[in-house]
């Protein structure tokens, strides 16, 4: 594969100003020597200079097609580490095929999908995390989920990989001389110095596992439902969200009867949320209205699905066995309790919040009718999917086979601990801190696999 030189469109396919495709190979400048014709008759393809950009046109079977700007990059000084060679042209994907059926003609290769970066991690341009943060970048639903993937594509994830492996390395050094070399009078590792470098390995560990979740939020956004009886105020919560009238808001019960989607960005949280409204719920007994008792049953379902459930309840009246029962079904998921129409919660009020409190991790306390409250349910969001404490400068973890890895070598390291507190000896020890090096090993790629690599690559898109 890397023998080739290969091509492909770079930006989104589509309408747009200019489209530039990519070229990347060791026969890079021959091919677009045949493909591109500079404006100046002076200036010539194979002589052009990293980092330099000639003006001209290009031809397909002799004819000449539009306009074009050549960029030129020298290997290794390339994204891919190999002579590249960028020609944009207007935008649409008239020109742009047209050059792709230029270039494939005089030589070149199309790219399979994230054949670009491949090229790049291959060529040594960048570990198999980095490559995975380009992926997250390109995907990333919003500023700051952009910037936790930037943080990997830095090696912020890898370098501290590294740092954690030097240290182990050196525990399981001493360890093996220790064990194998007994005659040696190898000096035994204090058990307090062995404990304190492991305990740092998995405290660091946990903290990468800790706030996956949450760093995933930010990149990817999260499904959120709205559930609650009816009438309590859920579509007009979605409208305070949305910012404007997206559902319908009547005095009626049951005013919402299908699903209502809308994507919204949370205040300054940085956190998109796939908003769902949904029916009121009361037990299916309650409504003889066959299209209620359909969108009753798929408001349950939405409950399941959800990584956030906004639980609404009405705080101008008693609680009733519906809400216990919504309740009930929140525990242990990320449900946060909204009490709603604050204004009409009086004093003296049958509204008893304890009977609901117990099965939530987190409560708040508003009036949906008013914009006020919209600072305080992001607060309270934020502050349930953790993302309020997340760094976005920090190394970070930002896919299910990195958080996998991490798993496999923070229970490792645990094991490892577990070993020297029990007296289990050191060799036991030795033995799970090489567990823990081969899975971190894993998480930054450097022993994986053309399998593996294969699975990363398998979800990217073309041109990257
Ligand atoms: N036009 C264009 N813009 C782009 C990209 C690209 O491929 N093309 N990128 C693609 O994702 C990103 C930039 N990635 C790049 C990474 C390294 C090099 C590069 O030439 N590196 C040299 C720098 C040498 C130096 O000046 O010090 C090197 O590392 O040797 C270029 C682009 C974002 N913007
Ligand atoms: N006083 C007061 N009224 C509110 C508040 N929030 C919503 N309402 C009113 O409560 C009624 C029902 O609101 P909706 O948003 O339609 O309630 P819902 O939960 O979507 O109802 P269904 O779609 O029928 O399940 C409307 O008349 C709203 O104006 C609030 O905080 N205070
Ligand atoms: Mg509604």
């Amino acid at each position: 594969m890397l023998r080739n030189t290969v091509c492909a469109l770079a930006t989104p396919p589509g309408e747009g100003g200019i489209a530039v495709v990519r070229l990347s190979g060791s026969d890079a400048y021959s091919i677009a020597e045949k493909v591109f014709l500079p404006l100046h008759k002076n200036k010539k393809v194979a002589d052009a200079k990293g980092y330099t950009a000639l003006f001209g046109h290009f031809v397909l079977n002799g004819a000449e097609m539009d306009e074009t700007v050549a960029l030129f990059y020298r290997a290794p000084h390339s994204y891919t580490g190999e002579d590249v060679i960028e020609l944009s042209v207007h935008g649409g994907s008239v020109m742009a095929d047209a050059l792709i059926e230029a270039l494939l003609a005089a030589g070149a290769a199309p790219a399979g999908p994230g054949e670009f970066t491949r090229r790049a991690l291959e060529n040594g341009r960048m570990s198999l995390t980095q490559a995975e943060a380009v992926m997250e970048i390109i995907s990333a639903g919003g500023r700051q989920g952009a910037a936790l993937a930037k943080s990997a594509l830095d090696g912020r994830l890898a370098a501290e990989t590294e740092e954690i492996k030097q240290s182990l390395r050196g525990l399981a050094a001493h360890l093996t001389a220790w064990v194998d070399y007994p005659e040696e009078d190898v000096p035994e590792l204090a058990p307090e110095e062995l404990r304190r470098t492991l305990s740092q390995a998995k405290e660091k560990l946990d903290l990468w596992l800790k706030n996956y979740g949450a760093g995933a939020v930010l990149r990817r956004g999260v499904d959120c439902v709205l559930l609650g009886r009816p009438n309590v105020g859920k579509s007009t919560l979605l409208n305070l969200l949305a910012g404007f009238d997206r559902a319908i808001v009547t005095p009626v019960a049951g005013t919402t009867r299908d699903v209502v989607e809308q994507a919204v960005l949370l205040g300054d949280t940085g956190i998109r949320l796939n908003l769902f409204d949904t029916a009121g719920v009361r037990s299916e007994e309650e409504t003889d209205d066959a299209i209620e008792a359909e969108g009753i049953r798929r408001s349950w379902k939405k409950l399941e699905e959800a990584g956030l459930v906004l639980a609404v309840f009405d705080a101008g009246q008693p609680v009733t066995a519906a809400d216990v029962a919504l309740a009930k079904r929140c525990q242990g998921r990320p449900a946060l309790a909204i009490f709603n129409k604050q204004d009409l919660a009086a004093e003296d009020t049958a509204f008893d919040e304890t009977l609901l409190l117990p099965y939530f991790k987190s409560s708040v306390r508003l009036c949906a009718k008013d914009a006020a409250s919209l600072k305080p349910l992001c607060d309270a969001v934020a502050a349930l999917l953790g993302t309020a404490r997340l760094d976005p400068g920090a190394a970070a973890l930002v896919n299910a086979r990195q958080f996998a890895a991490a798993s496999a070598a923070r229970d490792a390291v645990g094991e490892a601990i577990r070993a020297v507190d029990t007296g289990f000896g050191l060799d036991a020890a030795g033995v799970c801190i090489e567990d823990a090096l081969h899975a971190l090993a894993d998480l930054t790629g450097e022993d994986a696999t053309e399998a593996v690599i294969d699975q990363v690559f398998e979800t990217f898109c073309v041109g990257k």
